[in-house]
C-alpha cells in the first residue's frame, strides 16, 4: 500500500513494464458485520475468493480499482475490512464512491492507505476516478462541479499526450436491463459531448449493473464488470439476480493506447444466492 493522502487528487503509479496492468473490484457491498449477507451470498466471502483468484492469475499488478458500492450501507468498518483485504496486494488502490457508499466514512477509513477520487498517471496514461453518486439517491449524475472536472481532466492529459480511461460508478449508457436503466446517468449526454472533445479517452469503466459488458462507442471502449458478489440478469425488465458467480475484471493499458481486458469468475467454489428476490434496498 502506498501513503500518499486521500485528498491528493494527483496519484502517480509506476508501471512495472510498458503497459499498466489493474484490476478492478467492485460493488463488494461488504456489511457492517463480517460475514454479513447480500441475498444470502456472505459477501467479505466472495470478495476473498476473488481476491484469491485475482492473486493466482495476474502476475503483475500495478494498480486495483474498486468502482464503488464497496459498503453495502455506507459503514467505516466494511471499509477498514476492506483496507485490510486490499493489503493481499503490492499496489495502491483507487476508490470511487457508488450509490451505496458514504463518502466521508471511506474517506475517514482510508486514512492514507488508498485514494479517493484521483487523477491517476501512469506511463503515458491518465485514470480518472470520477464520482456519480447522488447521495441518499440510487440513480447517478455527475453534476456540474464533477463535470467541470472532467472537462479539464481531459483538457491536461491532452496537453501532455495521454491516453485516458474514465471510471465511474452508474452506466453512462442503457444496458438493457429496464429496470436498472432507469438508474444510469442523468447527465449523460454532457458526459459523452465531454468525451468526443477528446480523442485521447481510450475507454470508459464502470459498476453499478453487476453483469458484464463489453461493448464500444467508435473506438471508445465501453466495460461494466460483474460484482465480487451477487450478479445481476442481463437483460431483464424487472430486478432479477444471476446464478453466475462473483468475479473481476483485468485491464492492460497498453502503450500504444490500446485496452487489453477480460473478466473472470470463481468456478471453484459454490455461492448462495436467493434468485427469486425482487431486489434490495
Ligand atoms: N426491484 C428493484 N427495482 C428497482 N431498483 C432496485 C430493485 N431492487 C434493488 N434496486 C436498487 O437498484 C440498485 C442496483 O444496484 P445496487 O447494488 O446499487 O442496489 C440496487 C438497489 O438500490
Amino acid at each position: 500500500m502506498g501513503n500518499l493522502s486521500s485528498s491528493a487528487p494527483l496519484c502517480r503509479i509506476q508501471p512495472a513494464g510498458d503497459s499498466v496492468h489493474l484490476v478492478q473490484l467492485t460493488d463488494t457491498h461488504l456489511c457492517a458485520q463480517r460475514g454479513g449477507t447480500l441475498l444470502d451470498m456472505d459477501t467479505d466471502r466472495s470478495l476473498q475468493l476473488v481476491i484469491r483468484q485475482v492473486l493466482r492469475e495476474r502476475e503483475v499488478i500495478d494498480g486495483v480499482l474498486c468502482t464503488g458500492d464497496l459498503s453495502d450501507r455506507g459503514y467505516l468498518q466494511a471499509y477498514q475490512r476492506l483496507i485490510e483485504y486490499l493489503q493481499a496486494f503490492d499496489a495502491e488502490s483507487f476508490w470511487l464512491p457508488g450509490n451505496h457508499d458514504d463518502r466521508e466514512q471511506m474517506a475517514a477509513a482510508i486514512a492514507g492507505q488508498a485514494h479517493l477520487c484521483g487523477e491517476v498517471r501512469a506511463a503515458n496514461w491518465q485514470i480518472l476516478m470520477l464520482n456519480s453518486q447522488i447521495p441518499g439517491e440510487v440513480g447517478g449524475e455527475l453534476g456540474a462541479a464533477e463535470q467541470e472536472r472532467f472537462e479539464s481532466a481531459l483538457q491536461a492529459a491532452q496537453e501532455q499526450g495521454l491516453y485516458t480511461l474514465v471510471c465511474l460508478h452508474h452506466q453512462p449508457v442503457p444496458v438493457g436491463s429496464a429496470w436498472i436503466d432507469q438508474q444510469q446517468l442523468a447527465d449523460a449526454e454532457q458526459f459523452w459531448q465531454t468525451v468526443d472533445r477528446h480523442p485521447g479517452v481510450r475507454g470508459v469503466l464502470w459498476g453499478h449493473v453487476h453483469q458484464q459488458i463489453d461493448t464500444w462507442r467508435g473506438d471508445v471502449a465501453l466495460m461494466a464488470s460483474p460484482s465480487t458478489c451477487v450478479q445481476f440478469a442481463p437483460g431483464s425488465e424487472q430486478f432479477k439476480a444471476d446464478a453466475q458467480p462473483p468475479g473481476y475484471r483485468w485491464l492492460e493499458l497498453k502503450a500504444d493506447g490500446g485496452i487489453g481486458t477480460g473478466i473472470s469468475r470463481v468456478m471453484d467454489a459454490s455461492f448462495n444466492v436467493d434468485l427469486e428476490s425482487g431486489g434490495y434496498l
